[in-house]
């Protein structure tokens, strides 16, 4: 298989979406081609026949929509909304296949160490804090940083799907959406949007604080959310020629 070009259709065309395909377009992806860009109202089937991989960029809403159409033609699913697998239902139905379903580290990292820590056991705790600007996250102006919403990981995706998928990564990285408690905060001053994931069990201490740039296109998203979608998109191409 060495030489393999993986096609590739990119489901939404905003913020992260426009991203992806002007780089594509470009070439900057080795051993990738984009053969279809999908908005609403276009068809998806078409774009499904086309490609060996379907790159949602569309929403929590939307990947429910095309998710089980996807894998069920065996395409493989690069999926960025994750805060849609609060529905344990849907991730269920797209594990079954044939398609493969695969996760973009988004606008986060350490994802691997905390799926590696959570193996040694239990952990005792995980937290991760969102801050983001008052209007990102659709809520009213506050005088300072000022705490909207605190549960577990499962209630705060659903609650913010627009801006906490983040907390859906990190629930599936250690394998429960119940055992992360996630927290939101609007804060005026939030210039830059952070995430701060704190986690600890048997093989020890972790904290992480992400520092994102928000995108001119989408302040709820980080600018580099895209550059994590492509980085997905190479590693799948190398895995295919290899
Ligand atoms: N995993 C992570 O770390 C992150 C995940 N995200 C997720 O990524 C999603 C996309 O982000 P972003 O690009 O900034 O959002 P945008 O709102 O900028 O873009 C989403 C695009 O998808 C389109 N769309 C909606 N429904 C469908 C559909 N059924 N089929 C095709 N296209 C559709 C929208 O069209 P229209 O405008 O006409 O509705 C819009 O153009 C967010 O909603 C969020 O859930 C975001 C940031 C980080
Ligand atoms: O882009 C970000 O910083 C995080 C985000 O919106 C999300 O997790 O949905």
């Amino acid at each position: 298989m060495v030489g393999t070009v993986i096609r590739v259709a990119v489901v939404g065309r905003g913020a992260i979406g426009a991203v992806v395909i002007g780089e594509l377009e470009r070439g900057r992806v080795p051993g990738a081609r984009l053969v279809a860009t999908v908005d609403l109202g276009d068809s998806l089937a078409d774009a499904i026949e086309a490609a060996d991989l379907v790159v949602e960029c569309a929403g929590q809403r939307a990947l429910a929509e095309i998710g089980p159409a996807v894998v069920d033609a065996g395409r493989d699913l690069l999926v960025v909304s994750i805060g849609a697998f609060t529905d344990d239902a849907l991730l269920a139905r797209l594990r079954r296949g044939p398609g493969r379903v695969h996760l973009t580290s988004g606008a986060i990292g350490g994802l691997d160490l905390l799926r590696a820590a959570a193996r040694t056991g239990p952990l005792e705790k995980v937290l991760i804090v969102t801050t983001k600007k008052p209007a990102t996250l659709g809520v009213a102006e506050t005088d300072g940083p000022l705490e909207i919403m605190r549960g577990p990981a499962r209630e705060i995706a659903a609650a913010f799907p627009r801006s906490t998928n983040v907390a859906a990564a990190v629930a599936l990285a250690v394998g429960s959406f119940d055992a992360v408690e996630a927290v939101v905060v609007a804060d005026p001053a939030a210039t830059l949007t952070s995430h701060v994931i704190i986690a600890s069990g048997p093989s020890g201490d972790y904290r992480f604080e992400i520092r994102n740039r928000p995108s001119a296109d989408n302040p709820a998203s980080s600018q580099v959310v895209p550059y994590a979608v492509l980085s997905a998109i190479e590693e799948l191409a190398r895995c295919a020629s290899t």
